[in-house]
């Protein structure tokens, strides 16, 4: 099912009947969406309740006057264009208005062409904003813009994203923490027919359920204490365009039922509520949860899944898909070091070499966090491995020898037997006789450190011919403390 061009909304509030007619007929005929009320009050309704692109609104009007009205909701409707309608005498307020960020306003008797042409202006600057923020965000390779990878895998997720997001079909995707499925997300929207409308994310796991309900579903005013004025919700607000659920797996399954009841109906009650509101929204969920499973252990509704599942898009962890590494480190890299003005920033061979033989619990994310960091630590040109987290350091030594001592992989997809281990290693050769605990149990840290240390001791003993005093030189140590160390490790028969 496809979805229909974007039909720019319009609002028309003027108490004089001809006037309203008027417009009506004239804004239809070029195709928009046209709503017409006659008062102040009917209109913030409309406003709170639904996008709408352009507000025309009469100066004078019963209930809420234009301009207090204007002024009152301009802030929750940034995207809409307001134009005012002044009757003779009143041109200062027009002036007013536009100082407080009108789009324009028309004194009446108005040639209703007039009107058109800044309605066809209002539509066109909105346009035109929208460019530019999303070229703001390619630029800042911001979600939605940026999703790197060679390895197969990803290739074949290009492909599905290309065959799916001019489509309505529901797209559900999964993958571990950092995965990029929020980039993902952007990119169905916005290779959508649905381009011009909104993108709204939700994050399902943010808030407790009864916060949840009201920014899922909006409420009408009164609907509990504290809700002074109507809100839409996020569902409503999402209308034309995309709503993107993230972490869907963490939604309480009472609001699972009233989502289900949206999607099949395509309409919404808000909290409190007496009427319902049609929306028309795409649907693409996230979740690092194995939603089968929640199926399965009754946490997550089966028909619900059904529906967001229409299309299933898993994104494989980094350490699947060891391949992309360069490419994504070397974006991250020139992505940073523009951002902090290094000029030419190079990753060394055995920082690389490191980056691809880490396991990358967190993924994508954990990535470009390391990159980032690296980027501000590099003094010179070049990125080495002392720019890298300790920690990291630490594993991959333990792992494999250090970063000389593992032979570099091959790059492309190699799928790891198990997590955080590679498959494709040759044993790797110590450098010296430190332990690498690569088989067997672990010791604990204490045990692994006294290992190192009274081999240290032995090795530094023998290379100094036994020489208390040079040995304890070497290791920068006390000889008093030498000697009792080589007591306890039973190391007095090494000494001279
Ligand atoms: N393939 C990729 N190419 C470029 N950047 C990526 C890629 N995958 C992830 N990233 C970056 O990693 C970070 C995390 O990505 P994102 O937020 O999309 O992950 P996620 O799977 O939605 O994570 P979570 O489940 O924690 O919300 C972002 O800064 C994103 O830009």
């Amino acid at each position: 099912m496809m979805s229909l061009p974007y039909q720019p909304h319009i609002l028309v509030a003027d108490d004089e009947a001809s006037i309203r007619r008027l417009l009506q007929t004239v804004l239809e005929a070029r195709g928009y969406r046209v709503t017409v009320v006659e008062d102040g009050l009917q209109a913030a309704a409309c406003l709170e309740r639904e996008r709408v692109d352009v507000a025309i609104l009469d100066i004078r009007m019963p209930g809420e006057n234009g301009l207090d009205l204007f002024r009152r909701m301009k802030p929750d409707c940034p995207e809409t264009a307001f134009i005012l309608i002044t009757a003779y005498g009143t041109v200062r307020t027009a002036i007013e208005a536009m100082k407080a960020g009108a789009f324009d306003y028309v004194t009446k008797p108005f040639l209703v062409d007039e009107v058109e042409v800044m309605v066809e202006r209002a539509l066109e600057v909105g346009r035109l904003t929208r460019e530019l923020d999303r070229l703001k965000r390619k630029v800042n390779g911001q979600p939605g813009e940026q999703l790197i990878g060679q390895s197969q895998a990803m290739q074949k997720v290009f492909k599905v994203i290309g065959r799916v997001a001019p489509t309505d079909a529901a797209v559900l995707i999964q993958g571990e923490s950092g995965t990029g499925k929020e980039i993902v997300a952007g990119l169905l929207h916005h290779y959508s027919l649905r381009r011009e409308g909104p993108l709204i994310k939700v994050n399902c796991a943010a808030l407790p359920e009864g916060l949840l309900e009201s920014e899922l579903f909006g409420y009408e005013k009164g609907a509990f204490t504290g809700a002074a004025r109507s809100k839409p919700g996020k569902l409503e607000m999402a209308h034309t365009g995309t709503v993107f659920l993230d972490e869907v797996g963490d939604l309480p399954l009472s609001l699972q039922a009233k989502l289900l009841r949206v999607l099949q109906e395509k309409e919404i009650d808000r909290l409190g509520g007496v009427r319902t509101i049609p929306v028309d929204i795409r649907v693409v969920a996230a979740t690092n949860r194995n939603l089968a499973e929640a199926v399965h252990s009754g946490q997550f509704r089966e028909d619900l899944f059904y529906r967001l599942n229409v299309v299933n898009i898993t994104l494989p962890p980094l350490r699947d898909r060891a391949g992309d590494i360069p490419l994504l480190a070397e974006f991250f890299v020139q992505k940073y070091a523009a951002r902090v003005n290094k000029g030419t920033l190079l990753l060394a061979p055995e920082t690389l070499a490191l980056l691809e033989s880490y396991h990358w619990p967190g993924n994508v994310r954990e990535l470009e966090n390391t990159i980032e960091r690296a980027v501000i630590l590099a003094s010179g040109p070049v990125i080495r491995p002392e720019h890298l987290p300790d920690e990291f350091l630490e594993y991959t030594e333990g792992r494999e020898g250090g970063p000389s001592g593992g032979r570099i992989r091959e790059r492309g997809d190699t799928p790891a037997g198990r997590p955080g281990h590679r498959t494709d290693e040759t044993a790797a050769q110590p450098a010296c006789e430190f332990p690498y605990f690569r088989e067997g149990p672990l010791p604990t840290l204490r045990q692994a450190i006294q290992q190192v240390e009274r081999q240290l001791i032995a090795e530094a003993l023998r290379r100094t011919g036994g020489n208390k005093s040079r040995t304890a030189r070497i290791l920068d140590i006390s000889r008093r403390a030498l000697q009792y160390k080589m007591e306890a490790y039973g190391l007095e028969k090494c000494s001279g």
